[in-house]
């Protein structure tokens, strides 16, 4: 198995227009549904439709409610020039919106035109539908098809689908999951999700997750400064907990992050995967210029993601001989080689490596921010952990019983949610807030938004991790207005090991410090995680 890494063309790309087609649209209920009749509820053809009757054959143009669905053109947003469209919104200085602040962007949004904006004209890219009604993101969200279509990264997918087709495109049904869509991402997905999401996948790497952890703390505890603060590049610190923690459940390895050689693969993975993230963000959110002709940004890119590959493929190759030699497997790189083959083992623990390392850190980068700004939060916290653990090693299912310690990262992730929304790019035409949205609409369920809304929220603005451990209906909240790890058939993969990661880390953090943080508060941007803008210096006194 070899990864090819040297053909790269370089063919000038036009962006597709995209279709606008509308369909006739008959009947509709304020929730979204017709109500026809008592009891059973049935699927419409048109999504977004229910008719609710016992009487099938019930002529449906006797409730013609055409009226009700209005259509595209009728969606408020941001009115397009001619030529420039919205695109010029955002130019600097002039514009008003910037991608860094899209969070801004969406929130007044919401506040100028409703639940429901559009954003028609960007060059490069489709129509944008933003929804910020919760009941709305359920109702598309249960009605989605089986194979929903997840606007990413189109770097990505130009990777892999044209520069590397050779070994993505060799076996049938073997591209991955991200930048990869329909029966293919489908196939792949069902393959994976088995071992990925099986019970017990995550919670065997309690111990070692816990190990990495214990790494994690010796590393900060000794690169603080004389105030005891952690250093201007704390954040990277965090990236190589984040990356040492999925080498190990990806790649079934230790790779030594905090003190790899300099000449060591593993700090060639790191570098690859720094490089890669440093590129992302740049090639994704601003004009991309790389379609046209390879810029520098986008070879270095290009080559991180050979080497992480090629690297990838190495520890498959000593999983598949372990495997061989134990006939047996003992990690979810193993199980993958054995259920599913070498090469969607492969992918797969690309995949986890290209979105699971930046999503953690940022995360846990976040919850620590927002915790050394709240001693209170953290004593009962410590008293939490303490309580179950005794000062004895972690082990599965003790995070179980630490409900304040969940419900902490719930609420962090509510206010400050590291990807603030869900998008996906319409494979049909659908009904939203009573418009009719045509396929190839790229919609994004905004739960920053949401999850910073009175409306969903009960003082929203306020940091309330009991608001997630109340058992009293009437002070839940709706389920789909903070959805951090997305919903349904393509909701995160890594979830499982996501939380055992981060509830693992910030775990031995309260146990090992108090934190504080005497600095200007940090505003959050996107860059391209939803993340404190600045260096995270936090005040690490021992326990
Ligand atoms: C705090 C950490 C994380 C957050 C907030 C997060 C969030 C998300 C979100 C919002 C999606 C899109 C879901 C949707 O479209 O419905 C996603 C997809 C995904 N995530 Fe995560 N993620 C995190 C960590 C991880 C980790 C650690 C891994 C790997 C071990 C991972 C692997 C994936 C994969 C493979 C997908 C694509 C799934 C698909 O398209 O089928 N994520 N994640």
């Amino acid at each position: 198995m070899k990864s090819r890494v040297n053909v790269i063309k370089w063919p000038l790309r036009n962006v597709p227009a995209r279709r606008v087609s509308t369909s006739a649209m008959r009947h509709q209920t304020s929730d979204g549904g017709l109500e026809i009749g008592p009891k059973s509820v049935k699927s419409c053809p048109v999504q977004g439709f229910r008719a609710r009757s016992t009487h099938a054959a019930i002529d449906s143009s006797l409730f013609d409610l055409t009226p009700s669905i209005k259509s595209w053109e009728q969606v408020p947003g941001p009115r397009p020039l001619p030529f420039l469209g919205n695109t010029w919104r955002f130019t600097p200085y002039i514009g008003g919106y910037s991608v860094e602040h899209i969070d801004k962007v969406c929130l007044s949004l919401r506040a100028e035109y409703g639940d429901c904006v559009k954003v028609t004209g960007l060059l490069g890219r489709p129509d944008m539908l933003f929804v910020f009604d919760a009941g709305e993101v359920e109702r598309v969200f249960r009605g989605e098809d089986a194979a929903p279509h997840r606007p990413s990264m189109p770097s990505l997918n130009y990777y892999k689908h044209t520069l590397r087709k050779d070994f993505f495109g060799a076996e049938e049904n073997c591209a991955g999951v991200i930048a990869v869509h329909g029966e293919s991402w489908s196939a792949f997905r069902t393959k994976v999700s088995r071992v990925a999401l099986s019970a017990g996948a995550a919670a065997q790497y309690t111990v070692p997750v816990a190990e990495v952890a214990d790494a994690f703390v010796q590393r900060v505890r000794d690169i603080r400064d004389k105030n005891l603060e952690t250093p201007g590049d704390f954040l990277n610190e965090v990236h190589k907990w984040s990356l040492e923690s999925l080498g190990l459940i990806a790649l079934d390895t230790r790779l030594n992050c905090f003190d790899a050689p300099e000449d060591s693969e593993s700090m060639r993975l790191i570098h690859a995967v720094q490089t890669f993230f440093l590129s992302v963000g740049e090639l994704e959110l601003r004009a991309p210029w790389w379609r046209l002709y390879p810029t520098k940004m986008f070879r270095q890119y290009v080559a991180a993601l050979d080497t992480i590959l090629s690297v990838t493929l190495r520890h498959v190759e000593k999983a598949l001989k372990e495997c061989e030699a134990n006939n047996a497997s003992k990690s979810l790189l193993q199980d993958l080689v054995t259920a599913a083959g070498p090469r969607v083992a492969a992918v797969a623990a690309l995949d986890l490596f290209l979105v699971g390392i930046d999503t953690t850190s940022n995360a846990v980068a976040s919850i620590l921010y927002q915790l050394s700004q709240r001693p209170e939060v953290q004593e009962r916290l410590y008293e939490e952990i303490h309580k179950v653990l005794q000062d004895r090693p972690m082990k599965p299912g003790d995070v179980n019983q630490m409900p304040y310690l969940k419900a902490c990262v719930k609420e962090v992730m509510r206010m400050y949610p590291v990807v603030i929304g869900n998008g996906r790019q319409l494979t049909k035409d659908t009904v939203i807030c009573g418009y009719n949205i045509p396929k190839g609409t790229q919609v994004i369920f905004q739960h920053y938004v949401m999850g910073n809304s009175e409306d969903y929220f009960h003082k929203a603005s306020e940091f309330r991790p009991e608001r997630w451990m109340t058992r009293s209906p009437s002070q839940k909240h709706h389920a789909f207005a903070s959805l951090p790890f997305g919903y349904g058939k393509r909701m995160c993969l890594g979830r499982r090991f996501a939380e055992l990661e981060i509830h693992t880390v910030i775990c031995k953090m309260v146990q090992a410090f108090k934190m504080e943080y005497h600095h200007e508060p940090m505003d959050y941007h996107i860059h391209p995680m939803y993340t404190p803008n600045g260096p995270i210096r936090i005040k690490l006194m021992d326990r």
